[in-house]
């Protein structure tokens, strides 16, 4: 009886410890864990020659937090980035106008560098105008800070073209200070630059893939995911530019092609690159949030081994005769 009531409580006990820590583990899943913000931006700084952040977009998944998570995730980059970055812009675009107010007047208050906005994407402007309408109003909850349209027409299913986004826009949004583009369409990219050649735009480029010929279009920076572990790669690719030889930028975009085309080809996004992301940083960035959903085992492995094949990651075993290596 004894050992049957000890049994007993051992069980009760081991029970009582087992489930509230799992109930724990479960609600900490998912949450986001902001005590690694500090260390990465040391990572992006020293690992990858980034210094400058786009914070909430489409990589920081920042549709699918909450108004006071993007507001917490945005007040950490900000805090943690002082003395460091260069440069903290934070997307404050939401479906709610006003939520979107709220974001752009905290991102002032908190000492961003710069508030950017997307489309609106259930409801949507169908018309340049009306898009306008809705940027202008966001543009006014900030009016010290510099503003920046986010174009990226696969996700937000808003296809008005950027050049007639930009037609006229600082007579509406006087804090208008440039776009991101996240498009492949170069004739509509050119022309943005084209039509605003007198007015310091900053025409930052989203197609990481494609950048060397946005930097020929005029690009006069760039915004993408793939910096995340790429950044120093791609500053290589600049810098050649910079210095006009060609044929080693093409050499360092043609390695940056290699890489994504293969993981392209495996099924590459947000979560993906997430993975990527802890792979090469080995800071933890945990898993997406749903709808999303972690990337797999085999596309890990996968693109690791890629990686490695490319000379991308740091501790490189394969250096002797790797024909592909890119350093
Ligand atoms: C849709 C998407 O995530 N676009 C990113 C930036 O806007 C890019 O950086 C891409 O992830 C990158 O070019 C790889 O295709
Ligand atoms: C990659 C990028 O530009 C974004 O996350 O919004």
């Amino acid at each position: 009886r004894a050992r049957r009531g000890g049994a007993e409580r051992r069980l009760h006990s081991a029970e009582r410890r087992r489930v509230p820590r799992r109930r724990r583990l479960t609600s900490r899943l998912g949450e986001i864990n902001f005590s690694v913000i500090g260390q990465y931006v040391d990572y992006l700084v020293k690992e990858q020659g980034v210094k400058n952040i786009f914070v909430n977009g489409t990589t920081g998944e920042g549709l699918s937090l909450s108004i006071s998570e993007r507001r917490r995730v945005a007040e950490e980059w900000v805090t943690k980035g002082r003395n460091k970055l260069d440069q903290v812009v934070i997307h404050v675009g939401a479906l709610s106008l006003k939520e979107s107010q709220e974001l752009a007047q905290h991102a002032a208050e908190i000492g961003a560098d710069g508030i950017a906005v997307i489309a609106p994407f259930f409801l949507k402007p169908w018309n340049k105008d009306v898009l306008i309408n809705f940027l202008k109003e966001v543009a006014a909850a900030a009016p010290a800070l510099p503003f920046y349209y986010y174009h990226i027409p696969a996700l937000t299913g808003v296809k008005i073209r950027a050049e007639e986004v930009l037609d006229g826009i600082q007579e509406k949004i006087p804090t208008f200070q440039g776009l991101k583009f996240s498009d492949t369409d170069l004739l509509d990219f050119g022309q943005c630059v084209d039509q605003n050649r007198q007015r310091q735009f900053a025409f930052l480029f989203g197609v990481d893939e494609q950048l060397l010929s946005a930097l020929v279009m005029g690009a006069t920076g760039a915004v993408g995911s793939t910096y995340n572990y790429l950044g120093k790669k791609t500053n290589q690719m600049l810098e050649a530019f910079e210095r006009k030889d060609f044929s080693s930028a093409l050499n360092h975009q043609f390695c940056i092609q290699r890489f994504i085309n293969f993981v392209v080809k495996l099924g590459f996004g947000v979560s993906q690159t997430k993975a990527i992301m802890t792979l090469v940083s080995g800071i933890p960035m945990g898993p997406p949030r749903l709808p999303l959903q972690k990337a797999s085992r085999e596309f890990t492995d996968n693109a690791e081994a890629k990686l490695r094949s490319l000379d991308f990651l740091s501790f490189n075993d394969l250096k002797d005769g790797n024909l592909e290596a890119c350093s």
